[in-house]
């Protein structure tokens, strides 16, 4: 039997007031999101990839239509019970790395404090290790590379225990080399069964999708299954 996806919407759409009138991001998207793999979100500037992931976060409420997490509909749950939600499950990445760690400290006391959020607990050096950051843990974060402080962010989510890591662009501020450690990570996330994910226009990331879903103008174009080669 298919597994069931962990995310499904239905017809939902989200806007923006401001003071020039409403601003729709994203409008009438239907997606099932499935437990495991890369699920890419692309589109050209302005598409509503940011909206979509803000919403599956639960950062944003959809105005129309409605969203299930693991078969909860999360319009009905309370702000407490949502942002209980978001604290164990959902763990979000963004696209600049500095905004996804405490500068005043170490590198295995980000992870911990990350840990700490979710009400759990976590041996830094055994995802640092994972991650290809052995022996990193009493440094300053300012002494990583931005790839690294990237990988570094997504060692929060597993500190975490994440059951989704949703990623905003989050090789746009990276140059090649260090956008290869994040690529890299993506697909150990996505080997260890994690639901990932990603909104993007790198191509290089779409590729590793096992599912790209594509934005125009708010609204969802077209989804793709592929065949992920590992
Ligand atoms: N906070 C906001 N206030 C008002 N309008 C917003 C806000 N955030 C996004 N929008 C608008 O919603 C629409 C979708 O924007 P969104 O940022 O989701 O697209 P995107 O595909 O992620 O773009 P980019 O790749 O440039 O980040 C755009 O018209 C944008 O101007």
């Amino acid at each position: 039997m298919p597994e069931k996806p962990i995310f499904r919407l239905d017809g939902i759409g989200v806007d923006y007031q401001t003071p020039a009138g409403t601003v729709t991001g994203v409008d009438g998207v239907t997606i099932d999101i499935p437990a495991r793999g890369i699920t890419v979100l692309a589109g050209p500037s302005g598409s509503g990839k940011s909206t979509l992931l803000r919403t599956l976060g639960l950062f944003e409420q959809p105005v129309r239509g409605t969203i299930s997490f693991q078969g909860t509909e999360t319009g009905k749950l309370r702000h407490r019970e949502r942002r209980a939600l978001r604290r164990t499950h959902l763990g979000l990445v963004f696209q600049n790395p500095t905004d996804n760690l405490l500068a005043y400290l170490s590198v295995a006391d980000n992870l911990r404090a990350a840990a700490e959020s979710a009400g759990t607990e976590c041996l830094p050096d055994d995802i640092l290790d994972q991650l290809g950051l052995g022996g990193t843990g009493g440094w300053r974060i300012s002494a990583l590379s931005g790839g690294q402080q990237q990988r570094l962010a997504f060692g929060c989510t597993l500190a975490r225990r994440s059951t989704v890591v949703l990623a905003d662009e989050p090789t746009s501020q990276l140059d090649e080399g260090s956008a290869d450690l994040v690529l890299d990570t993506l697909k150990y996330l996505a080997d260890q069964d994690f639901a990932v994910i990603v909104a993007s226009h790198d191509d290089r990331l779409i590729e590793l999708g096992s599912r790209v879903a594509r934005m125009h103008k708010g609204r969802l174009e077209s989804t793709e299954e592929r065949e992920v080669v590992p």
